[in-house]
């Protein structure tokens, strides 16, 4: 398969050959299965469910997360699946995002052995649908004011509250809330709980109509005296830091996919600059179109080089938190503006369905807005450089 335009230094050469491997399988899907069918889902509001079987068999699922029916991969390899997975829809690696790295990592994460065999292989195997369920109408970027709570119910737990814009919450079969919980101690701290969601008293209604992100779901949860066995309790989330650490798993799928949506823009904007005449010659022939071109494939490019780095040292363990917020911040910026640039290259036909870079941009809207928004991880940043707190 051919390099990316993008690849001016041959950052694809330090690939391996399996990394290549996931590469060119999940480019071929996205091919096959996205391409020819992804702007009449965007138009129709439809999340392609008959697509999550494929997904399973490649292994997308959980991807990284050994064991239980997972295919264990390189956290590299599924940032390359990721990223070749947006270059087709940002609602689709959302998809694989919410599955995966939300609501299986918790599990994963935070679960009981018992938990993960009962829930983890048939969550890979695409069988079973999972959410996550942080966000409240009242608590998006400051978790920690979540109105959710979960009270004591002789052995079991009653949950009470409301969560809001949690992906997939409507066809999910189960649900990972996170809610105020009174421990033993006294103490109140954040927990996580399985809901299965045909509990009485769970129910999920999709947010619409939506301006991004319009082939997946997204859904306001009503928790209404949702009784639940004592163990639905995940039993090993410390507080906030056990929904934190699965976003970070999200974040970090998020620093390349947002590429993928960039690259494809770009490489859209490229073929039509190429084809369209305007004043006797090609776009591509005019300097100002280059500066364009060269512009964005020197942020994509960068943006490369920064997912790798950081996906090289997450799979040697040596990945700490401020870095994800370095590669979320960075990319999902430069990749909506590369989006955009694309679309002015595209003229009057940029604002159809028939061409991608303004699908695109729309999409990640919503990806530098969840997993923490542009201004949060500017926050996370500022505080690591000068060692001073500015969220409140
Ligand atoms: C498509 C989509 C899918 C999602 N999926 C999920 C999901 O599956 N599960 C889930 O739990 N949540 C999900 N979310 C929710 C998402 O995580 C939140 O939207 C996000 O955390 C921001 O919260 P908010 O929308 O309430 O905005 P707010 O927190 O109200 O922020 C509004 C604006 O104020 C800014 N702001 C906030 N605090 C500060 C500050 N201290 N200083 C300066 N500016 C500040 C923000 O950056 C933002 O620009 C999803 C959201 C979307 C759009």
């Amino acid at each position: 398969m051919n390099a990316a335009a993008t690849d001016l230094l041959c950052v694809d050469e330090d690939l391996s050959a399996e990394e290549l491997d996931t590469r060119d399988t999940v480019r071929e899907f996205v091919d096959r299965r996205i391409r020819p069918n992804i702007a009449g889902w965007f138009a129709d509001a439809v999340f392609p469910q008959e697509i999550v079987p494929e997904m399973a068999q490649l292994g997308l699922l959980g991807m990284h997360i050994q064991g239980y029916g997972c295919a264990g991969k390189s956290a590299v390899q599924y940032g390359i699946a990721m990223q070749e997975l947006e270059a087709g829809d940002s609602g689709l690696r959302t998809f694989v995002s919410v599955q995966g790295s939300l609501a299986m990592s918790a599990i994963a994460k935070h679960g009981s052995e018992e938990q993960k065999h009962r829930w983890l292989p048939g969550m890979a195997a695409g069988e079973i649908i999972g959410c996550f369920g942080l966000t409240e109408p009242t608590a998006g970027s400051d978790p920690s004011t979540m109105a959710t709570t979960a009270v004591r119910d002789g052995e079991g737990w009653i949950l009470n509250g409301a969560k809001r814009w949690i992906g997939l919450a409507s066809i999910a079969h189960v649900a990972v809330i996170w809610a105020k919980a009174v421990d033993e101690s006294g103490q109140e701290r954040v927990r996580g709980f399985l809901v299965p969601t045909d509990t009485p008293g769970f129910t999920a209604t999709p947010i619409e109509p939506k301006l991004s992100m319009r082939a997946s779901i997204q859904c306001d949860i009503l928790l209404k005296d949702v009784r639940l066995p004592a163990d639905a309790i995940l039993p090993n989330n410390p507080g906030l830091r056990g929904p934190f650490s699965c976003l970070n798993e999200a974040r970090y799928g998020i620093i390349w996919g947002a590429l993928g949506a960039a690259r494809d823009s770009f490489d859209a904007a490229l073929a039509y600059s190429q084809q369209r005449i305007q004043f006797d010659r090609p776009l591509a022939a005019y300097q100002l179109s280059q500066a364009k071109l060269v512009n964005m494939a020197l942020e994509i490019q960068k943006g490369q080089l920064l997912a790798l780095r950081i996906g090289r040292l997450k799979d040697e363990g040596r990945l700490e938190n401020h870095m994800i917020s370095v590669g979320k911040l960075n990319n999902c910026r430069i990749a909506i503006d590369v989006c955009r640039e694309a679309r002015t290259m595209l003229g009057g036909n940029g604002i159809t369905l028939e061409h991608s870079p303004l699908r695109h941009a729309n999409n990640l809207e919503s990806v530098r807005t969840y997993e923490g928004t542009d201004e949060v991880h500017t926050l996370i940043l500022g505080q690591r450089l000068t060692g001073h707190s500015a969220f409140r």
